[in-house]
Parts: structure tokens; sequence; C-alpha cells
């Protein structure tokens, strides 16, 4: 038993459980309450006791960033790896949030997810070409055009050829961002001519390509060269 916590004015029996921790046995509730026990000095120098309900981890980075001492917690995290509980549920609720936002890309470490919106989002016009150039992925937002860019750079510094795959279900988008990164650059006069012979209307996609491509851009010091190839196959039910 403690002296000090006459001056609590909290019902029940107190036992001290560590150095500056005790529990409170409430007769009535019958349920056991940890509490930090602090010590803090009236106006006239005399010496009383306060407790303090333990918080958990989630509280007492609530209390703290609502007195300033931390910044503000995060509710969405433009990187995957930053979460700090990765799981099923956590992740999705991140692409989710971020989605409300406008945000549809979120990046996984150097890959980056995209959630088609299925509408036009003002975030691809030249001023964010420009914004993306010769920047370190992840110093900004999520975006196609920075996979495009890093590819890009590192093209010419490695003098390595570089690989973009793009992968997902019908409808997901892989045209559209296909056509986002050749735009940055490349001429997207060519995505018109394989849309054309390439392209139908299906039950998920009114612009579906009928074809998996492999695209390759050559770069010549002068400029680029196009050359592509296509592979076409048939699946059973299919025509
Ligand atoms: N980033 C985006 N912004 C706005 N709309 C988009 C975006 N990505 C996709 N869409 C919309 O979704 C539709 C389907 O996308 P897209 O044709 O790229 O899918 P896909 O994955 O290539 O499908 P498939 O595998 O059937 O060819 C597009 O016609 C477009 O309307």
């Amino acid at each position: 038993m403690l002296a000090g916590f006459k001056e609590c004015k909290q019902p029940g029996i107190f036992l001290t459980v560590s150095r500056n921790q005790c529990v409170s046995l409430t007769a009535n509730t019958c349920c056991f309450r940890l509490y930090n026990l602090t010590q803090e000095r009236n106006r006239d120098g005399s010496i009383r006791y306060v407790h303090l309900p333990m918080l958990s981890k989630e509280q007492e980075a609530q209390r703290l960033a609502a007195r300033g001492f931390l910044p503000p917690p995060q509710d969405d995290f433009a990187d995957l790896c930053n979460l700090p509980v990765l799981n099923e549920d956590s992740i999705l609720n991140n692409l989710r949030t971020r989605f409300h936002k406008k945000k549809i890309y979120t990046y996984a470490g150097s890959i980056l997810i995209a959630i088609n919106p299925f509408k036009f989002l003002p975030i691809y016009n030249p001023k964010y070409v420009k914004m993306y150039e010769n920047h370190q992925l992840g110093k900004l937002e999520p975006h196609i055009f920075a996979i495009a860019d890093v590819a890009y750079y590192a093209m010419l510094r490695k003098k390595v050829n570089q690989c973009i795959v793009i992968s997902g279900e019908s409808g997901s988008g892989k045209t559209q961002s296909t056509n986002f990164l050749i735009h940055s650059s490349a001429d997207p006069l060519f995505i018109s001519c394989l849309w054309a012979f390439g392209n139908a209307k299906t039950a998920h996609n009114n612009n579906s390509s009928r074809f998996g491509k492999f695209i390759q851009v050559n770069y010549l010091e002068s400029g680029y060269l196009l050359e592509k190839s296509r592979l076409v196959s048939r699946a059973k039910n299919e025509r």
C-alpha cells in the first residue's frame, strides 16, 4: 500500500507491481487496471502522487501527437514498405485510403501499384513529365512517369537495356499505363496503330488488347527508333 495514494481518491486497493506502477483492484467491477504512478509537486512544495492509466502504444502516440511532441499520425503511406503493420488488411486499407484521395499510385519498394480510377485525372500533362524528370524514386508522390524516368536515366547512366513489366487483369489499366509510359518518353503515334489493329470491345473493357505486347524502344543518341513485335495467341474458348 502506498501512503501517497490517499490523495488519489480512487476507490479500490492499490498494489505496487514495480517501482513506478501499481494495480488497482476495484471491488465492485472485479477488474484489474494498470496505472503509472507519478510524483508531482503541489504549489506549496509538498509532494503528491497521481496515477495515470496505462495507455496502449497507439493511444500514447496520439497523446504525444496532440501535445505536439510527435508529428501527427500518417493515415496513408506512399510506399507499402513503410506501413507500421504489414498484412493484407493494412495494405488494402492503405490503398483504399489513397484511392479516395485520388492517389491511384502507390509504391511497394520499386514496384508501382496502380488502381484504375476509370475517370480522367489531371496528372498526366507535360507539367508532370517535367516534374518527375531526373528524380530519385520515392522523392515525389508515386507516379507512372517516375518509373519511366528512372528507367530512362538508368539506361543513360549504366548504358544497359532497361525493362518495365506491366501486369494486371483485363481492364486494370495496362494499355493506358503503357500509353502514359510511352507518352512520357516516345512518340504516341504508334500506339494508335497498335490499337487500330489489335484491340476489341469486350464485356470487361471497351478497348481491350487482344494480344500480349512486347514493345522495344531503341534509343539513339540523336533520338529514338521504335520497334515492335507481337505475340499472338488464342485461348480455347476465344476466336
Ligand atoms: N490511369 C487511368 N486513368 C483514367 N482511366 C484509366 C486509367 N487506366 C485505365 N483507365 C480506364 O480503364 C479502361 C481500361 O484500361 P486498359 O484498356 O488500359 O486495360 P487493360 O489492362 O489493358 O485491359 P486488357 O487486358 O483487356 O487489354 C481504359 O479504357 C480507361 O477508360
